[in-house]
């Protein structure tokens, strides 16, 4: 039994863990976690009967569906892993589900590097990308130009407060790209310079909007005033279903401590009498901006301007949402 009260293997509890602590992040590989961590509670199992065996990958699935609400590629990964789970016998069923998850990390990475190719068409050499936080399908257009042979250089956000630019800046160094790490405040002063700007998602809703790392609107907002071309890397697996019906999307709340630790609200604080209960952080770190900023949304499937994007969603979901993210529920 975990402390969220799951009866699941304790490699599953600590990969929840790492997702909630953000020491796993980023929708991508939040993705490819929890299907790794589905089929390590599927190998390691006890469970000496079927009805068991699926109890147990269901209490597995809600454990890494309860971390983080905002990226939809989480929910995406956990039913598209259980929906292929099969057999009559718990060796059958452990098979289908190691299979399934092996399966859907495959396509990640192919759908990936897909994408890589098709966004590396909207670079030319010469060209200066703004980017925002660490998006691995942002960096895969990035890598796939690199490869071609075309020279392009990046001004890179530090996204405060978890500062995930940096590990943009690194990846980026190590493809010998010149980087520029700017505050997050310089954005307008610096556009002047960028030829586009490049961000991830965390979920496409049906209407075209992208939710983001929290900046990504105003900086789309200010690339529109700039005439900034404002493109989106996103897989498939950032669709998200419910937008279909009209759900809107949860946007993460994190804890104040991230913009204002202990240190800074006690010099903030300094001289006032007792305990300061007026002075709040508040740290959504998700935003949401609307298609009307966003040029073009790049994904395996090739690139769509953001309004086309429902038709997309018909396509791979169908009228149902059944595919290819089949719907299943995460709990028993
Ligand atoms: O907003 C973030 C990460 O936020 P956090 O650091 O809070 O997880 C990324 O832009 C998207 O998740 C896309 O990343 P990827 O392209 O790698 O899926």
């Amino acid at each position: 039994m975990d402390d969220r009260g799951h009866d699941v293997a304790p490699a599953v509890e600590t990969t929840a863990d790492e997702i909630a602590a953000m020491e796993i992040r980023g929708a991508a590989t939040i993705a490819d976690a929890a299907a790794e961590a589905l089929a390590i509670q599927a190998e390691r199992s006890d469970a000496d009967r079927p009805d068991a065996f699926e109890r147990q990958l269901r209490a597995a699935a809600k454990t890494l569906y309860e971390t983080r609400p905002t990226a939809v590629s989480l929910p995406n990964a956990l039913r598209y892993v259980l929906a292929g789970m099969d057999g009559e016998t718990v060796a059958e069923l452990r098979a289908s589900i190691v299979d399934r998850a092996e399966e859907f990390r495959r396509d990640l990475d192919r759908a990936q590097s897909k994408l890589g190719s098709v966004g590396a068409n909207r670079l030319r050499d010469g060209d200066v990308v703004m980017t925002h936080c660490h998006s691995t399908d942002a960096l895969a257009c990035l890598e796939a130009a690199v490869e071609d042979g075309i020279e392009i250089e990046a001004i890179v956000k530090e996204t405060r407060p978890r500062l995930q630019g940096h590990i943009t800046a690194g990846q980026l160094r190590e493809w010998g790209v010149p980087v520029t790490v700017i505050v997050d405040g310089a954005a307008r002063r610096y556009l002047d310079r960028a030829d586009h700007v490049l961000v991830g998602a965390d979920s496409i809703a049906a209407d075209g909007s992208v939710i983001n790392k929290i900046g990504t609107s105003g900086l789309a907002v200010l690339a529109r005033e700039r005439g900034v071309p404002v493109t989106v890397a996103a897989q498939t697996i950032k669709l998200h279903p419910d937008t279909m019906t009209g759900h809107t999307v949860e946007i993460e709340r994190r804890d104040e401590r991230e913009v204002l630790d202990e240190e800074a609200r006690a010099a903030i604080t300094d001289g006032v009498d007792g305990t300061d209960d007026g002075l709040t952080a508040e740290n959504p770190a998700f935003d949401v901006t609307p298609p009307r900023y966003v040029d073009a949304i790049v994904t395996e499937h090739g690139q769509f301007p953001p309004e086309t994007i429902v038709t997309l969603m018909r396509e791979l979901f169908g009228e149902t949402v059944d595919e290819p993210w089949e719907r299943s529920e995460i709990t028993g």
